[in-house]
């Protein structure tokens, strides 16, 4: 079993890399996460772009652990608010991580944008760090428009508010397997997979 490390502190997200991984069979490989290592500190996420602080997170804790890591960064990007929150997603209405604040503080901010204008997407992007220095940066989009209020209880983030391109339920009303198979999280890892087989041997 190769232990990999992913650096993140999110259940929620943490909980969806492992089941894509889980769907993809990749075996060989044992997924943990930052509490199962020792603690070490974190810097804040401070990058302007995805990619860049994805390869930081993934980085530090390689260089901490020693372990192989993988590290996702991700948010929402909203046309009418020029791309925001973006990277600044998890914090956007102020505390980090309270979702029902963010997600009320941008229907708010779209209060007047009308339907045609509502567009935007989710991002990830997952930075795969090997302890030798290997590194592979890839990214997942997931096209769609912002609701106008909040439906369903699964997912997490934004996903109440979020309705996927060509359907009309948000991404909090899909079944898991359903999110997996066209998010951004799941795009993002599946690209990853040819690194993460050979890592396990596979
Ligand atoms: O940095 P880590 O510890 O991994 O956890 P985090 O929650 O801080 O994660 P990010 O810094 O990547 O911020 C991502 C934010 O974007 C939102 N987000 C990302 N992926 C999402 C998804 O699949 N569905 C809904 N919201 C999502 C959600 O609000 C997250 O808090
Ligand atoms: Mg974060």
């Amino acid at each position: 079993m190769t232990r990999v490390l992913l650096a993140s502190r999110n259940a929620k997200k943490l909980g969806e890399l492992r089941r894509i991984l889980e769907a993809e069979n990749v075996r060989g490989v044992e997924i943990i996460g930052l509490d199962e290592v020792p603690p070490f500190e974190e810097a804040p996420e401070t990058g302007a772009t995805f990619e860049e602080n994805a390869l930081a997170k993934a980085r530090d804790a390689v260089a901490a652990t020693g372990l192989p890591t993988i590290a996702d960064d991700s948010g929402i990007a909203v046309d009418a608010l020029n791309g925001m929150p973006g990277v600044l997603s998890a914090r956007w209405a102020g505390g980090h991580g309270d979702d029902a604040a963010n997600t009320a503080l941008v229907l708010a901010q779209l209060s007047d944008t009308p339907d045609e204008r509502r567009g935007g997407g989710f991002v990830c992007a997952a930075a795969l760090v090997l302890p030798t220095g290997e590194e592979h940066v890839v990214r997942g989009e997931w096209r769609g428009v912002l609701a106008r209020k909040p439906s369903g209880t699964n997912g997490f983030g934004y996903d109440p508010i979020f309705v996927p391109a060509g359907g009309d339920r948000t991404s909090a009303e899909m079944d898991p397997a359903e999110k997996d198979a066209a998010s951004h999280r799941g795009l993002a890892m599946r690209a990853l997979l040819p690194h993460l087989r050979e890592l396990a041997g596979q």
